[in-house]
């Protein structure tokens, strides 16, 4: 079984089948019983409704552990659901997380998978995953760049020959965006959108490079309006959208901008060559891969299925373990 344990969704892969989970990484608890109400999508749903009582949790937030007491079950609950509440028959994992976890998180995540009934763990940094899964040949003697952007971090990272020549990992990720235009909502429309709006806006209208049709691309939202305190709805173009995200977009690009700078020679030839690969949910904001294109002078590319790219990786590792082996950056085993 591999696993993508995402700030934003958690995907798992079973060998043989392929992809057969993949839900919003929330969970819902009812604080006066302490007993989990729903987990992934349904949760979700109920972010930002919840009565007073309950209490919809994401347990990672950028990209490390923030409650992992509640991840712990979280990943449990999906890997029982998987098996549909039959026990594991010691079963492989592998389990993709962001790169900047602690050690002490590392164990906790080996753990937790060890308590739902996996015999041998294995750990995989994100980004080495999402470039195995996005199809590059990372155990070639050739530089391959990926762009990892997920829901808390994005990861920017130089592989060749199973390994991470270096990489560099920022805050900054698809949450971040969101988040941005929640401010702007506030700031410019004096109105209060909820996180799930502000990310539905980045989606349908948001960019991050114009296009010649911008100005006519518009959407209408609905919020609560701060002066009167009324519910409204206000009429956005997708200009602004992408103006209320530059602060973010930004750093992103920096991070990608340091790493090339960082890259050595013979690898940063390669990837004039090869281009630079980009992977994570964050990746289907429109004109990402011209926006880096633009200011790297390196043409990119989006991977075929960047939400899957993690998880397809952590499955190719699963299916080709004697010749990925050395791509794990932990490992343990229940006896
Ligand atoms: N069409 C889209 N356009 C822009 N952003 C999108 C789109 N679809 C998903 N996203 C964003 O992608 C992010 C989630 O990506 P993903 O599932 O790869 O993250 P994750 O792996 O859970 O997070 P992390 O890698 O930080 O642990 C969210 O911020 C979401 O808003």
């Amino acid at each position: 079984m591999g696993i993508d344990l995402g700030t934003a969704n958690t995907l798992v892969y079973v060998s043989g089948k392929g992809i057969v989970l993949q839900e919003p990484s929330v969970v819902a608890i009812d604080q006066d019983l302490k007993v989990p109400l729903a987990v992934g999508e349904d949760a979700k749903k109920m972010l930002g409704r919840t009565p007073g009582n309950v209490v919809a949790l994401r347990p990672l937030r950028d990209g490390v552990i923030a409650d992992f007491d509640t991840a712990e079950l979280m990943l449990k609950h999906f890997i029982r659901q998987v098996h549909e509440g039959r026990a594991l028959v010691s079963p492989r994992i592998v389990i993709g997380i962001p790169s900047g976890v602690t050690g002490v998180e590392r164990r906790a995540v080996m753990e937790a998978a060890s308590q739902a009934g996996a015999r041998d763990v294995y750990l995989i940094d994100e980004p080495v995953a999402a470039a195995i899964g996005a199809g590059l040949p990372v155990a070639e003697p050739t530089g391959n760049m990926i762009i990892d952007i997920g829901g808390g971090t994005t990861e920017v990272a130089v592989l060749s020959l199973q390994g991470t020549v270096l990489s560099e990992s920022v805050r900054v990720a698809g949450d971040e965006l969101s988040e941005s235009i929640t401010q702007y909502m506030k700031k410019v429309h004096n109105l209060v959108v909820g996180e799930r709006t502000a990310e539905e806006i980045k989606i349908q209208v948001g960019s991050a490079y114009p296009t010649h049709d911008d100005d006519e691309v518009t959407m209408e939202v609905r919020g609560l309006h701060l002066l009167s305190g009324l519910p409204r709805t206000v009429t956005i173009k997708a200009p602004e959208v992408r103006e209320s995200m530059s602060e973010p977009l930004a750093v992103i690009v920096d991070a990608v901008k340091r790493t090339l700078e960082r890259t050595p020679p013979e690898l940063a030839a390669d990837i004039i060559d090869r281009g630079i690969m980009l992977a994570g949910g964050g990746a289907l904001l429109k004109g990402l891969d011209t926006l880096i294109s633009h200011e790297t002078g390196i043409v990119t590319h989006v991977a075929a299925d960047p939400l899957s790219c993690v998880v397809l990786g952590t499955g190719r590792v699963l299916e080709n373990f004697k010749q990925l082996e050395r791509v794990f950056s932990g490992r343990s085993r229940t006896i």
